[in-house]
């Protein structure tokens, strides 16, 4: 039988003065306040103290209360036993006649609420604690939008339920927390491949090998806490790593993480970023305290599942490859091959698509990277307002589209038009009209350019540096915010800049 109470020094101690002398006695003397208490309280006692009588009793009883139930209520019954024992005992032995005074004081049911009051205490407790740290985000107005259809080939019905896959906007979804609730031996290969897609999304996740983000997904589970909560202090062993889903944590250096809600800067960890592998993969403890700073939703890697799964195994494998890259390379010719390991335990790889931004301003970077597979290119932001041949082709077709006369220009794009559509063409997945804008923007401010001035032109009042040859011919008026440039005013929308490339990068070289 399980029962932790036995183990315990307290419960042994005060279980022989609590135990009534015989359980015949106790279950008899307990007649009148219900048939079934009576019988209850006899099996339990039974199951206690008769080693012979146990089997018999326990084959009465479910699977689920045999390793569940019972321990719990034989350890209610001693608490109650122990508190009670001594006035039980008594009138026992001594005066039959106080049964009926005590039932009639109403300690049985006295006794009976008790137990069922600490029982519902017990289930509460234990409803909770598993509730605080999973909850399933339930929309309550949310429809269940059913799709099915007849599949031919085999012969059934496909159902499929599209709330599986839609979460609460940035969420996990349901289906994955599902996924992840069950034991890493349980998931089943097409769980672990709907996992795997679904967690492309993460950078960290994505940049792992492919058998590695296999495993991970075998054995994740997720997690949600709110603000304030510690996940990993700073100085004590580490048991678990983790993904960020949704939310932010700050990484700090004192024990707590109080110092991440004072500090205006704190270093902050988002959706995609991972932590703590450190304190996972080596015996060192944890180099830094992480604290959520609002809701966080993770995906953790416990360190049972990490040795189970021999995740560490193709931790090693990725580790290993990356050495030897290291050691091939001519820059670290003089680096021996502990120095070159910590530099493998250091680095993390990164994976970028075709058209990508990998940095925005590697100058500024302070990291350096080493291209291990495929090429990039380093490009340059040319301001084109500081051209003075841009200017003037500028101003050439403004005029040139007031000109009624030349019709075929009107049907020209306009100068952003046209670099976007190059931009589009040359760097089809990333945009970089924001990072475009900001470096001009800044680069105006410096100048002390006017960003938002607007002006009247007329056909007569062009800028004098473009010469006659691009005079209107007819009087026309033209109305736009313009933007200050050495040789004059542009209108704001021409102020663009496009990108030079300066050099590729090839496999093996740093940046
Ligand atoms: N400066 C930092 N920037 C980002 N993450 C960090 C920084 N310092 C520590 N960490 C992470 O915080 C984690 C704390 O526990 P570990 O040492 O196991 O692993 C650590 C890293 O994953």
């Amino acid at each position: 039988m399980m029962s932790s109470a036995p183990e315990s020094p307290e419960a042994d101690s005060h279980l022989p003065e609590a135990a009534p002398p015989s359980v015949s006695e106790s279950s008899q003397e307990v007649d009148v306040t219900g048939e079934r208490w009576r019988s209850q309280l006899g099996v339990r006692w039974a199951s206690l103290h008769d080693g012979s009588s146990q089997h018999q009793l326990k084959e009465s009883e479910s699977e689920e209360e045999r390793e569940e139930d019972e321990p719990e209520e034989e350890e209610e019954l001693r608490g109650v036993f122990i508190h009670f024992g001594p006035q039980v005992k008594k009138s026992v032995h001594h005066k039959e006649m106080d049964w009926s005074k005590l039932k009639k004081l109403g300690l049985y049911r006295l006794t009976k609420d008790i137990i069922v009051m600490i029982r519902v205490c017990k289930m509460f407790r234990q409803g909770l604690g598993g509730f605080r740290e999973y909850q399933i985000i339930e929309t309550p107005h949310r429809k269940h939008p059913l799709f099915s259809f007849w599949d031919k080939r085999k012969q059934g019905r496909i159902t499929f339920d599209t709330m599986d896959f839609v979460a609460e906007e940035g969420h996990l979804p349901p289906r994955a927390i599902q996924i992840m609730q069950k034991l890493p031996s349980w998931r089943t290969e097409p769980e672990i491949q709907a996992l795997y897609n679904l967690l492309q999304v993460l950078n960290s996740y994505r940049n792992y090998s492919e058998p590695l983000q296999l495993l991970l997904a075998r054995v994740m589970r997720f997690e949600r806490f709110g603000r304030r909560r510690v996940m990993v202090k700073k100085g004590q062993r580490g048991n678990s790593f983790y993904f960020i889903y949704m939310g932010t944590v700050a990484v700090t250096e004192d024990e707590d993480g109080s110092s991440a809600f004072l500090d205006p800067h704190p270093t902050l960890l988002h959706k995609g970023d991972c932590f703590g592998e450190l304190g996972l993969m080596s015996p060192s403890v944890r180099r830094a305290t992480v604290v959520c700073m609002e809701e966080t939703e993770f995906l953790v890697v416990d360190r049972e599942d990490f040795f189970a799964n021999k995740l560490d195994q193709e931790f090693q494998k990725d580790a290993q490859h990356r050495f030897e890259f290291f050691r091939k390379m001519d820059l670290f010719e003089s680096w021996s091959d502990e120095k070159l390991w910590k530099l493998v335990t250091l680095g993390k790889v990164e994976k970028f698509s075709y058209g990508q931004l990998v940095l925005k301003d590697f100058i500024e970077s302070p990291s350096i990277m080493f291209v291990c597979k495929g090429s990039c290119e380093v490009l340059r932001l040319i301001d084109l307002g500081t051209s003075p041949f841009y200017y003037k082709w500028i101003w050439q077709h403004l005029e040139l589209i007031d000109d009624t006369s030349l019709k075929t220009h009107l049907n020209e794009p306009s100068p952003v038009e046209r670099f976007k559509e190059f931009q589009i063409k040359s760097y089809p997945v990333q945009d970089f009209s924001t990072l475009k804008l900001k470096h001009l923007q800044k680069a105006w401010e410096q100048q002390g350019s006017s960003f938002s001035r607007r002006i009247k032109t007329s056909g007569n009042t062009l800028p004098k540096t473009l010469g006659p040859k691009i005079k209107s011919r007819h009087p026309h008026s033209l109305e736009c915010p313009m933007i200050n440039t050495e040789y004059g005013e542009l209108p704001e929308e021409a102020a663009v800049g496009a990108y030079i490339k300066i050099h590729t990068v090839e496999e093996g070289e740093t940046v």
